[in-house]
This record gives structure tokens, sequence and C-alpha cells, in this order.
């Protein structure tokens, strides 16, 4: 009917259509039969979607509606260079322009063929008078709504003036164009039920699949040096492409990180470890920002460290990988940063290295924003829809159930794409099911050793484990007396409800749209650093976590203040005063019943501590402040203690990313890595006993172990990053990463000794395990393997049951795994597998009343 070529020619200086899809849409368009919702990425042109057949029909205007003053008025620069008459209605037009166009707009052969508008506009008298007119003329060809995405609640840039142009059917039935950039299935259904579109509305969509995009996820907690890990994943992915390149299109690459501290930091120790990097966030000057952006786009340095406001009009052809250090937010912002990879259609990497901490965070500061969204609808949904995208990235990080690419497909609603081992999961199933087993075993065992909120190595699943939940509820009765009835009825209670916890954890997995306020409260008191948090909202009506951690942070604050300026010797860390402040916050809470008393009691306090600060005079709650005994409960105390005992320093204030790395550049080097916590001199029997206490291995020192006392601990400790059998020689042994990749690392001279030292150890231990199997065949009763190594080998192969729900608690889990452990004291490793197999096989449910048998 039309020669769309032609008016493209003509009118718009283009010799084809950019893509087969944009001229399909435009096909379809031009017939002003349907309905029609065209979702294309940003850039492949949707404005020549409707701008080309609004030129078709010569005596009627199309209205469009967009967002932004800035959209429209480059829009209508764009048609007035090619002589396509377009203009705007809106707030700042003037009298003589709105005359203007009225007057055109009422004529038979109205000279404007655009006319775009604000959806505020649309609401106001002269907008409603002009439509009814040209509607009863049949003079509007199309209605089209740009940045058809704002309808949506699940979208960024939501804008409630968009719901009100479904209103405009009502008296029309002009064909609609929705414009927006992929969306995802719920946007999608938010557009079509919002602006009415018909039922037999067309859609041309791009495939959301990248196949130029390989997609994996590794744990940070689970290797041994993450930063080194990271530097060869980057000198992988830099090296693999041609020199040929100009400076501006070398490989580069993007580090994604949640804070800016992070993003300090990671560029730091990638510097310093060879690959030159600078960080990018909202805290630099303008001018810092805008000089590391171009720095980076100009080739100058390959790698930036950002935060997610990096990006935005950043279109770099050549960047060849994408990392997300910590967790992405939601599938919609993951598919877009990562996306930024492989502009050019060549083969790039999408990593995450994930980290628990990082997902305590966001959960933490979503609850946050539930909490705070109170009761208004609008706000709630918002909030509950965050935390819903959330849960699938936890899961996509967590489990390897399917395809990385399916993350995408699911969210946008299209069909599984074939991805052809374009992500780690298609690429080698096994390998990664076992990675995250192992981090889920990973954390299961911090969470045995951990009996307070410790951040970096947070519990998996469970409120603080049994020990907080008992003191939540001694708390409760703790006017009663302790009696042996009473202890029994309350732990009764506490693990009446930790399993419902672990139940609701579990149906939260497996549901993620059904979340409640209180489960969602419940399954953040974990996270939150007060006392009794679980307890909140039962002992005061109206109080939230996050206002206690408000309080909390603020009187962390002004405590600091009071210690820093008025304590001349000081003896207490960060640790001390942050638990000096729990206290107080916890004494104002246990106190009090009605909302309005805690906040007025906290707000006094605070400005009690502040009052003392100014006279100079130390706070009396830190004056008589003893800190509580190390127990080296949590890796966090253990740390502390350790640097408490080996530096003796004294308090000097608490220092940024910036000055952290200020002080390692003048030389500062005491504490390079962790491992060297445990490899400095003089200390080794100290540290020795912490980490015996710390893994609950008590047991083993009358095994004789002649060689390997030393460090064997420190082993265990290093090794705990994965462990893996080695099958050829049946002996259990730890190893310091289980990732491909990361096979050549330079170790500095101090690692180099301390791994040459761990060689020495393990040979030993071969020897000693030799010694052993020669003792047995002797018949003599000597224990083949560690209890230790026993104890993480039968955890490990309960791990996948436990996984699956098998087991009616964690506690049934650490009880049977301690029982079996016990049992096999002498079993060798293929006894033992053998066992647990048989165990796991007669028995499809594990309760406290399951007997191992041997
Ligand atoms: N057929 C074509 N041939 C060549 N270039 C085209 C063609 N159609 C559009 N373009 C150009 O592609 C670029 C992107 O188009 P446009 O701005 O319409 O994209 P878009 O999908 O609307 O992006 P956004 O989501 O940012 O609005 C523009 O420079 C436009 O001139």
């Amino acid at each position: 009917m039309f020669n769309l070529e032609e008016v493209l020619k003509t009118n718009f200086k283009f010799n084809s259509f950019k893509s087969k899809l944009q001229e399909d849409a435009i096909n379809e368009i031009s017939k002003r039969e349907n309905d029609v919702l065209v979702s294309m990425p940003t850039g492949s042109g949707k404005s020549l979607c409707y701008q080309l057949p609004a030129l078709l029909y010569p005596d009627k205007v199309t209205l469009v509606f967009s967002p932004l003053l800035a959209l429209i008025k480059d829009q209508i620069d764009h048609l007035t260079a090619l002589k396509i008459k377009a203009t705007s209605l809106n707030s700042k037009t003037v009298a003589a322009e709105r005359n203007f166009i009225l007057t055109d707009l009422k004529t038979n052969s109205p000279s404007i063929r655009l006319l775009y508008i604000t959806p505020e506009q649309a609401a106001t008298q002269t907008f409603k008078d002009l439509f009814s007119n040209l509607t009863n003329r049949d003079k509007i060809a199309f209605i089209v709504v740009d940045e058809a995405h704002c309808v949506s609640e699940w979208g960024h840039d939501f804008r409630p003036d968009y719901l009100k142009l479904g209103v405009l059917r009502d008296n029309s039935d002009v064909p609609y164009i929705a414009l927006t950039a992929t969306a995802g299935v719920e946007v999608v259904k938010d557009i079509v039920s919002s602006l009415r579109l018909s039922t037999s509305f067309k859609t041309f969509k791009t495939s959301s699949f990248r196949r130029n995009l390989f997609y994996d996820v590794y744990y940070q907690n689970l290797l041994d040096r993450p930063y080194e890990h990271l530097k060869y994943f980057i000198k992988s992915c830099l090296e693999s492409q041609d020199d040929d390149a100009t400076k501006a299109n070398k490989p580069c690459g993007i580090v994604y990180c949640r804070t800016r501290e992070q993003t300090e930091v990671v560029a730091f120790k990638l510097s310093e470890l060879g690959i030159k990097s600078l960080c990018y966030h909202a805290g630099l000057k303008n001018k810092e920002r805008l000089e590391y952006q171009e720095g980076w786009q100009n080739g100058d340095f390959p790698v930036i460290c950002a935060t997610i406001s990096f990006g935005m009009g950043v279109d770099k052809a050549s960047v060849r990988f994408v990392v997300h250090w910590g967790v992405p937010k939601d599938p919609a912002s993951f598919y877009q940063e990562s996306g930024r990879a492989g502009r050019d259609g060549r083969a790039s990497k999408c990593r995450v290295y994930y980290s628990r901490a990082d997902r305590g965070a966001i959960e933490f500061h979503l609850a946050h924003d539930l909490a705070k969204a109170k009761k208004k609808k609008a706000r709630t949904n918002k909030a509950q829809n965050a935390i819903k995208a959330f849960t699938k990235m936890v899961e996509y990080c967590e489990t390897a159930k399917e395809c990385r690419h399916r993350l995408f497909s699911n969210h946008f609603g299209e069909p599984p794409p074939d991805c052809r081992n374009r992500c780690d999961i298609c690429r080698n199933k096994k390998e990664v099911e076992e990675r995250a087993q192992n981090f889920l075993m990973r954390c299961i065992q911090f969470s045995e050793t951990s009996t307070s909120v410790d951040v970096e190595f947070d519990s998996d699943l469970y409120e603080g484990g049994k020990s907080k939940i008992k003191e939540d509820t001694e708390w409760y009765n703790q006017a009663g007396e302790d009696s042996e009835d009473s202890t029994s009825h309350r732990e009764e209670a506490a693990r009446r409800d930790r399993n419902e916890l672990i139940q609701k954890q579990f149906a939260l997995r497996r549901n993620p749209q059904e979340l409640s306020h209180g489960t969602i409260n419940k399954l953040f008191s974990k996270r939150s650093r007060v006392l009794a948090a679980a307890s909140t909202s039962n002992k005061v009506n109206g109080l939230t976590i996050a206002t206690r951690e408000q309080y909390l942070s603020k009187l962390v604050e002004v405590l600091t203040d009071n210690y820093t300026q008025c304590c001349e010797n000081r003896t207490f860390d960060k640790k001390d005063l942050e638990e000096c402040a729990a206290d107080l916050e916890y004494s104002t809470f246990s106190a009090t019943t009605a909302l309005t008393v805690y906040r007025s009691v906290n707000a006094k306090m605070i400005a009690n501590i502040r009052s003392n600060t100014k006279e100079k005079r130390l706070d009396p709650s830190l004056e008589f402040y003893t800190p509580k005994p190390s127990k080296n409960e949590t890796i966090a105390d253990l740390f502390r203690n350790i640097e408490n005992t080996n530096a003796g320093t004294a308090f000097e204030g608490f220092k940024t990313a910036n000055q952290l790395m200020n002080d390692k550049a003048k030389g500062d080097k005491k504490q390079a890595t962790i491992n060297s916590f445990f490899k400095s001199k003089g200390e080794d029997k100290t540290k020795q006993d912490k980490f015996k206490s710390l893994f609950g291995d008590d047991t083993d020192s009358n095994r004789s172990t002649p060689n390997n006392e030393e460090g064997k601990n420190e082993e265990i400790f290093d090794s705990f990053t994965s462990f893996k059998m080695k099958k050829d020689d049946d002996i259990v042994t730890f190893e310091t990463t289980n990732v491909r990749e990361y096979t050549k690392p330079e170790f500095s001279k101090d690692e180099k000794k301390d791994d040459t030292k761990r060689k020495v150890d393990e040979q030993a231990h071969d020897i000693d395990s030799k010694k052993a199997k020669i003792e047995d065949g002797n018949s003599r009763k000597v224990p083949k393997l560690k209890k230790s190594e026993i104890g993480l080998l039968v955890v490990k192969l309960l791990t996948p049951a436990y996984a699956e729900r098998r087991f009616d608690s964690r506690d049934t889990f650490k009880t049977t795994a301690r029982s079996i452990s016990h049992a096999l004291l002498y079993k060798d490793e293929a006894e033992i597998k053998q066992f647990v197999r048989n165990f796991l096989k007669n028995h499809e449910k594990i309760t406290a009343t399951t007997t191992i048998g041997c």
C-alpha cells in the first residue's frame, strides 16, 4: 500500500531499515489496524517506528507522550532538521506557540505531523478539549507512548501520570503504539493492562539472549586470594584480543561494586597486582569522575571499578568483561550492567564474585525500605517487588539449577535460549554444583562457629543460630526462675521457632512471591546488629528493626566521638564501642513497651553523650564499660583478638579505605593477607588453640602426628576455601582453590615461603597417614584420618541431603554429622563414603530420633 523505503529515503535520508524487526514493526504500524508494542534495546531505532508511519497520513496528527522535556526537545530538533513539522505542548510552551498549535490542529489539513506531550499535560483542560476536538473529527493518526515502562511499578522510572494515558481510550479507537527498551514480563503486563492495549495487539521484540556473552559465578569466600583470582580472570579477558586495535579500542572491562569503599579497595588491589585500575563513584569530585571516565574510554587504563552510577551513556564497544564484585541488585539491572560487555559482538565474559556479606547488606537495605514504606501501598509494592527481584539474583548465585541465560529469558518472558555452553552451568554443571555445594557447606560450617551476627561470614538460613534464639527466649523469661523445667520448655520453644523459621526460609526459596511482612522481618532480623532483633515488633508495638538499627548507628557514632575526644588511654576498639552502644540501645528497648518512650529515651541518651563530648567528659557508659570476654566465637572476634595480641596498638580511630591504602603504600605491610595473620612468628601456639576452639577440634591431640603439629590448624584454615577428596591416594586433602583458571599464582616471597611450608606439612601428613595405614595393617587401632578430616568429609557427604531439606533441623544435621564422625573414627575414606551413602539411602527424612547404627 505504501512505499515505505521511498518515505525512508526521502524524509529520513536512510538507505535501508536498521533491522528486519524495525521494518516489520513499521510495516504493521503503518496499516493502522492494531495496537503495537515495540520492545527493543536503546539505540535500535524505535523512534522511526512511529515517526515514519506518522508521515503516511497527511491530514492527521500523531500524538506522542514522552516523559521528559529534554527527550522531547531532542526529538523535535532532530525532526525539524529533517524538515518534518513537529512541536510540543507542555508547561514551558509560550502562549503564541500554544495558540498556533491549537489553531493549526483545528484545521482540516494540519501542518503539524507530530505533537509531543508530557503525560502531566494530558490531564490539563486545554489538552482534554483539544483531544476531544481531534477525536470527533478523526484527526489522530496514532497515539504513541514512548518509554512505556513508566506505567509500571516494576520499572525504575515509574510515573503515576502515565497511568492516566489508558483513559484516553474511552473516547477513541486510534491505534496505540507503546515503545520501551527491553522490558521484563511484569513491566510488559503492566503496559498492556494500563494502556488497555487491544487483545489483538502485536509485539515486536528483540530477543534478550546475547550469544557472545559467557556468564559464570564464583564465591569470594571459597577463594584463597580473591583479588588474585580476579586479576587472573581479568588478564585472561584482556590478553585474548588482537594487538592491532587503537588505544581507545583496546580490550577493557568494568568491575561493579556495591559501595564506594569497595570500588576504592578493588581498584587499589588490582593496581597493586599490576592491573591499572581506577575507581568511579558519586563521592568523587565531578572533575575526577569525568577524568576517570574519559581515561577509561580513551584506553589510558583498562579497568574501572565503579558503583552502578557508572555506565549511563557509556557505550564502549571493546568491553571484554563485566564483573560484579558482590551481587547484582535484580535481573533487570544485571542484564543492563553485564550487557555493557561485548557491544561489538565479540566474545566477552560476565562474572559475579558472589559474597554473602553483600547479600546481607542488600537484604538489610531492602528490609529497611519495606519498613519505611509503612502501609503506603505503592511504596510497599515497590519494596516487595525489589525483594522478590533480589531473591531471584540470590538464587542465581547460590544455586546451579539452570542455564544462567535463563535468568534473563525468564525475566523477559522469552523461551529458554539455545545456550550452547555460553555459561558455566551448561558447560560443566557438575563442577558448578560442587562449587555451590561447597559454598553452602562453608556457610553451614561457619554458622556453627558463629553465635553473633558476623556480616562477612554470616550464617546461612537461620536467625543467628540456636544461641541467638535461646537468648531471645531467655530475655522474655528473665523474670522467672531458671528451673530445669523452664529451661527445657524454652529449648522446646526455641526449637519450634527455629523449625518454623527454617520452613519459612525454604518456602521463601520455593516461592518468592509469597512474602509476608512478618516473614521478611524475621528473615532480616538475623542481619541486625541490635540485640534480640527477632523480638522487636513483639516487644514494642510499631517498632521496626530498621528503626532500632538507626538508633544503634547513632549511638555508635556519638560514643565513638566521645571516646576519641575524651579518653586519653584508649584500649577499646571498634567492636567494643559497637557492643557498648548495642547494650545501651538494648537497655532502652528492654525497659520499654511504647514506641514513643523508646524514641525519646534514645534521643535523650544521644543528647547526653553529645553534651559530655562537648565538655570533654568521658561518657559514664564508656567509663564503666568492660569489654566482653573474648570467646573466639566469630571469625571477626578471632581476628580482632589476634590483632590485639600481635600489634598491641592503641585505637587510632577508624580509617577510610583511602587511608588504609595510603598506609599500605607507605610500607605498612603488617597485614598483607589474612594468611599472614597466621604465619607470623611467636604466637603460633596461641593461634592454634584459637583455631582449635574455633573449629571445635580439641580431640585430635591424642593422635600421633609427628612433624605435623606446627601449623596443623593453619593448614585447616588455609585449606578451608574448599576441600576435595583425592581419589588416587585415599586421603582427604584440602585445596586452596577449586578454580580451574586459577592455576598460575605468582606468590610474593613470604607467600612462597608459606606455600613451601604447607607442602612440607602436607608431605609430613602423607608420611604420617601411610605410617598409620601400615600400623593399621599390623592390626593396631589407629585412626586413618584425622578427626577433623573425618568431620569435614562427613559434613560434605551429608550436605546435599541437607540442601534437599531431608534434615528436620540444622541441629539434627549437626548432631548426625557429629555422631557419624565419632562412630567412624577408625574407618578410611571409602568406608566412610559407603556408610554415609547407605545411611542416606535408608533414611529419607532425618530427625533427632533417627538412629545412626554402625
Ligand atoms: N533505518 C535506519 N538506518 C540508520 N540509522 C537509523 C535507522 N533508524 C534509526 N537510526 C538511527 O539509530 C539511532 C538510534 O535511534 P533511536 O534514537 O530511534 O533509538 P531508540 O531505540 O529510540 O533509542 P532510545 O531507547 O534511546 O530512545 C539514531 O541515531 C537514529 O537516527
